[in-house]
């Protein structure tokens, strides 16, 4: 399907022009997409995804990036099935995936809590995540979430990056296609931080500097 795309000359919005916390002001470059317009693609998202499903799904969260939109999609898709003639049951799940130091991935793409993932079997999984940037983390988690034999699996993105360092991979349902920058905020971080805030923000070298690993 398709997304919106943010052109790598796109005019960003200042930091004084939304509530932007005070202890990471000095860390921001710019508010890239603020929380408000995140919310009304996401229950676009949630529209798009309920006209394609009407079986029992499994929506399974990856953790730590994923909870921020796993949350606001759900919520969609809840009221979507809670108005609608159509409706179809949901099954929730978590998994931990993590791959990244400072704002470069590791390469090494490490799964955690895959040992309840038996329950998959012959389910139509939707996969949730906050970013696909190489690729790495999306390809290696299909890999293993296969082995479970699902019925079918699907995969939602917010953030789709344009970098070179992609590895082709591209999700099912993408909110947002952005620039090659480091991007924190709405549960994205950097090093653990900037979970914290509701934009979607580019980070600064000070920021970077300030919180490196
Ligand atoms: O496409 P890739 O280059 O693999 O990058 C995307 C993945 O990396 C980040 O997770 P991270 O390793 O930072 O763990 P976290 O979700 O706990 O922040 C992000 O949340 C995605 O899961
Ligand atoms: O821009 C990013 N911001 C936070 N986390 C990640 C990013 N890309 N891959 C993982
Ligand atoms: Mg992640
Ligand atoms: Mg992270």
């Amino acid at each position: 399907t398709t997304s919106i795309v943010i052109p790598d000359d796109y005019t960003s919005y200042s930091l004084d022009d939304f509530c932007v916390p005070a202890h990471y002001y000095d860390d921001l470059k710019c508010v890239l997409l603020p929380k408000g317009l995140i919310l009304d693609r996401v229950q676009r998202l949630a529209e798009d995804i309920c006209h394609d499903i009407s079986s029992p799904l499994v929506a399974l969260c990856v953790l730590k990036g994923g909870y921020q939109f796993f949350t606001d999609l759900l919520d969609c898709i809840k009221n979507h099935n809670a108005t609608s003639e159509k409706s179809f049951q949901m099954q929730v799940d978590f998994i931990k995936v993590k791959s990244y130091m400072n704002d470069q991935s590791t390469g090494v793409v490490n799964i955690m809590g895959s040992d309840n993932l038996a329950s998959l079997k012959g389910k139509s999984i939707l996969i949730v995540e906050d970013i696909i940037d190489t690729g790495n983390t999306m390809v290696k988690l299909l890999e293993t979430i296969k082995k479970f034999e699902p019925k079918q699996v699907m995969v939602a993105s917010l953030l789709l990056k344009r970098t070179k360092r992609s590895n082709g991979y591209r999700p099912n349902y993408t909110g947002f296609e952005i620039p090659d920058a480091f991007v924190v905020g709405y549960a994205l971080d950097y090093n653990e931080y900037f979970r914290d805030l509701n934009h979607v923000c580019i980070i600064n070298e000070r920021g970077k500097k300030r919180y490196a690993a």
